[in-house]
């Protein structure tokens, strides 16, 4: 992939007006023909074509932050940075951010190492408030491996919730936010109705009824509207943008 496709190009340089002081979100994942993101048990699946991967991790390039949920950290062991671009075009790097109500991040997870080896930028947890020690541990021992901990201001004693943690990123200068999964933070940002961009690839595999689905609830997307269905390489990317 020489360059973006012109209709995702279009989707990011649109001027998007919102209300509330929070990140402009773009939702993104990839699934297969048979909407499943992930193998049997879980297992990471590379789904994305060699195209669309270059493509997904230019559109990190135009996000102040990444983020995913633990259950992707802890299954995926990602490292949300830009190593598939071509190397010496300079371009910038998204903060990884982590929604990890209960600390549960590795401490030798990529993204910490990463970040102590001087190959990624600074790693952030945003957690739940807690008494429970186990949790206060942990948090600790993330700490002290360099893992930035972020307290949402929104505690409703099971989630912190979505619009807490966006409000919260924005007080600390996220911009925009690209949130990649998994499966249970893309139903979440989903249903939160605070998303601003979604992109899907979708690529030419099946997976089986034992992988892992995810659930678009059809009112929470009711504030987008297609814009386009491009090929890249073997895959197809299907984009949307608030109305
Ligand atoms: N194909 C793709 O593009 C992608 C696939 N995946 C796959 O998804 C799977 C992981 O998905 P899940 O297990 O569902 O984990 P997940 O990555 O969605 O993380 C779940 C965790 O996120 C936090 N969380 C979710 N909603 C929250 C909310 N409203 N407020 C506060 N915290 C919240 C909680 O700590 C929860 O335990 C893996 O198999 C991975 O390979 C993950 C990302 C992208
Ligand atoms: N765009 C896309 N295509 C796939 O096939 C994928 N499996 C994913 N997964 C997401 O990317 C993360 C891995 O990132 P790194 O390669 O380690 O930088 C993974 O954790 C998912 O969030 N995405």
């Amino acid at each position: 992939m020489a360059k973006p496709p012109s209709f995702l190009t279009a989707i990011f340089e649109e001027d998007i007006k919102i209300k509330e002081e929070r990140p402009k979100v773009t939702l993104t994942f990839a699934q297969s023909l048979d909407a499943k993101i992930a193998g049997v048990g879980g297992k990471q699946l590379i789904l994305s074509g060699r195209e669309s991967m270059v493509m997904t991790h230019w559109m990190r390039t135009v996000h102040d932050g990444i983020l995913v949920g633990v259950g992707t950290a802890l299954n995926d062991d990602p490292q949300l940075n830009t190593r598939h671009l071509p190397a010496g075009v300079p371009h910038s790097l998204p903060i990884p951010v982590v929604m990890d109500r209960r600390c549960r991040l590795a401490v030798d997870c990529k993204l910490i190492r990463n970040y102590a080896e001087g190959r990624g930028k600074q790693p952030w947890v945003i957690y739940s408030k807690t008494e429970d020690t186990e949790v206060l541990e942990r948090k600790e021992k993330l700490e002290s491996s360099g893992a930035k901990i972020i307290e949402s201001d929104e505690n409703n004693g099971f989630f912190p919730g979505v619009s807490g943690v966006l409000r919260t990123l924005y007080s600390l200068g996220i911009r925009s936010l690209m949130v990649e999964g998994g499966a249970q933070i893309i139903d979440s940002f989903a249903r939160s109705g605070l998303v601003d961009r979604l992109v899907v690839t979708v690529a030419p595999v099946v997976v089986g009824p034992l992988g892992i689905g995810y659930t678009l609830d059809p009112a929470s997307l009711a504030r987008l509207s297609f814009q386009a269905t491009e090929g890249v390489g073997i895959d197809h990317i299907i984009g949307f943008l608030s109305k």
